[in-house]
């Protein structure tokens, strides 16, 4: 594991702890099914919001609601995610992908509630999973989908994850950095791939990483290509290698309308 998710790991754990003791395990279970019977907090489909999107020829993309990150610093001042969701959606997002953690990014579980409730599109949690109480809790606030980081889980972990957010109608997107968590993430059920093209240990930002990896993705997953897409030159060098599905926040948190830039990068 790197040095950033090492950190984060352990916060993470500490995190559960104290949540475990507001609200208990079965409680957030609770939560979670209660909010599949209300008509607008039941899962939208996330998998197949991004799918309908690369079957109608459009990009598939989950556009990133996130204040700040490790790498970059506060990315965003005028942070307002239910103004930054609508504008996501009228310009065409498929999806979107909120950062919850709160030491690292700045987030918080209520920016995915407000950015949820002023759309129509579904919503990934954005945080870093490692136990079911964080699964309980994303469906509890609202999400439609959880990301499960292979290079901080082992396998067990991760299909123990999985099944617990499928028994709860989450989608599950698995994100890998390199050829060794490639091949565990092809464990799962899920058919939604990331690549992310961030290393962890450096922050180095390179497309090559989602190139080098493309002949290993089986053809029933829709692969995803996360961080450092910038421009319109990154979109079209994917385009090219038949990637049709997006993950990308600071291109749009950075612009003064987000949606626009999204429309603008993706035109
Ligand atoms: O972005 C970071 O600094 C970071 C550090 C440690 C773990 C994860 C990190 N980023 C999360 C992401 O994967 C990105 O937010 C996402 O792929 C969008 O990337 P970008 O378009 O480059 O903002």
């Amino acid at each position: 594991m790197s040095d950033i998710l090492d950190k984060i790991v352990a916060t993470k754990k500490i995190e559960i702890a104290h949540g475990l003791q507001k609200i208990s395990l079965g409680n957030q279970r609770d939560i979670a099914e209660s909010n599949n019977k209300d008509a607008l907090l039941k899962p939208r489909g996330f998998i197949s919001a991004i799918e309908n999107k690369i079957a109608a020829g459009k990009p598939g993309v989950i556009t990133e609601v996130k204040k700040a990150s490790p790498s970059k610093g506060i990315l965003r001042d005028n942070f307002n995610p239910a103004q930054i969701a609508q504008s996501y959606e009228k310009h065409g997002a498929a999806c979107l992908s909120v950062l919850t953690d709160v030491n690292y990014f700045q987030g918080c579980n209520a920016f995915l509630q407000e950015a949820r409730s002023a759309c129509n599109i579904p919503a990934l949690r954005k945080d870093f999973t490692i136990d079911p109480y964080q699964v309980y809790e994303a469906r509890a606030i609202g999400a439609d989908a959880i990301l499960l980081i292979v290079a901080c889980l082992e396998l067990n972990q991760m299909k123990e994850l999985e099944a617990c957010a499928h028994e709860l109608g989450l989608d599950v997107l698995v994100e890998v950095h390199n050829a060794p968590e490639l091949e565990q993430a092809l464990e799962l059920k899920t058919p939604l791939l990331g690549i992310n093209n961030r290393n962890l240990k450096t922050f180095e930002v390179t497309l090559q990483t989602t190139l080098s990896l493309l002949s290993m993705v089986p053809q029933d997953k829709t692969l995803v290509t996360e961080s450092g897409i910038l421009g319109r030159g990154d979109v079209q060098l994917m385009r090219d290698n038949q990637i049709n599905a997006f993950l990308v926040g600071e291109a749009f948190m950075r612009a003064a309308d987000p949606g626009v830039a999204l429309s603008e990068l993706f035109s």
